[in-house]
């Protein structure tokens, strides 16, 4: 397990002179804000042309790509750019309220969006696309469960922020 380091961000502990640094955050191993807003805008392109998700995201906001793209750095290990401009976890938590979001909806979500992983070039080593995966397989069942009848209360909660956990990335002795 990955220890924070004193940003509070994984991997950036100062370690005694000799040994290993830990591995990146996932953010930047995916390849930071770049990556990730390129991912959004890739994937809500597609979104807006797929029959099954084009009406549920027929009203959304022109910077919600950017905000996703946020929202997703912050989780794996990013600056805190959603909770400290954008509303955090209460704001995104209330807007799948009362969506009733189905499982048909879900599953196309999550299609798209790794179709859109793969078209931007995100890091296709296994232990990333294992950790991304754990994060948006559970992220779009909550986003379900939000959208539908007693969902949880939505200011509880912080942004959650995502570890490689049983998985760090594979790096060569010589990197
Ligand atoms: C890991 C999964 C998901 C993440 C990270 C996510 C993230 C977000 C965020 C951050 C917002 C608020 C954007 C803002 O601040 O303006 C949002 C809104 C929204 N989400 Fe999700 N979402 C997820 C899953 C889903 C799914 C599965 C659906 C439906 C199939 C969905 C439908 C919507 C809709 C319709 C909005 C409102 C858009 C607007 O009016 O601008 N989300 N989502």
């Amino acid at each position: 397990m990955t220890e924070p380091g004193a940003s509070g961000q994984p991997g950036t502990k100062e370690k005694p002179a000799g040994e290993k640094p830990g591995p990146p955050s996932i953010y930047e191993w995916a390849g930071g804000a770049a990556a990730l807003s390129r991912l959004t805008e890739v994937f809500y392109g597609h979104v807006l042309q797929d029959p099954v998700l084009a009406p549920v995201f027929a009203q959304m906001d022109s910077r919600h790509a950017e905000h996703v793209a946020k929202w997703l750095g912050e989780v794996f290990g990013g600056p805190r750019d959603y909770t400290v401009g954008l509303g955090g976890h209460p704001h995104m938590a209330n807007k799948h309220l009362g969506r009733g979001i189905t499982e048909q909806q879900r599953r196309r979500w999550v299609s798209l969006l790794v179709d859109a992983s793969d078209e931007v070039g995100l890091p296709a080593d296994p232990e990333f696309r294992a950790v991304f995966m754990y994060y948006i397989e559970w992220g779009t069942r909550m986003a379900l469960i939000y959208s539908g009848e007693n969902p949880p209360p939505v200011d509880v909660a912080e942004v959650p922020v995502w570890q490689w956990g049983q998985t760090p990335p594979w790096q060569p002795d010589s990197a």
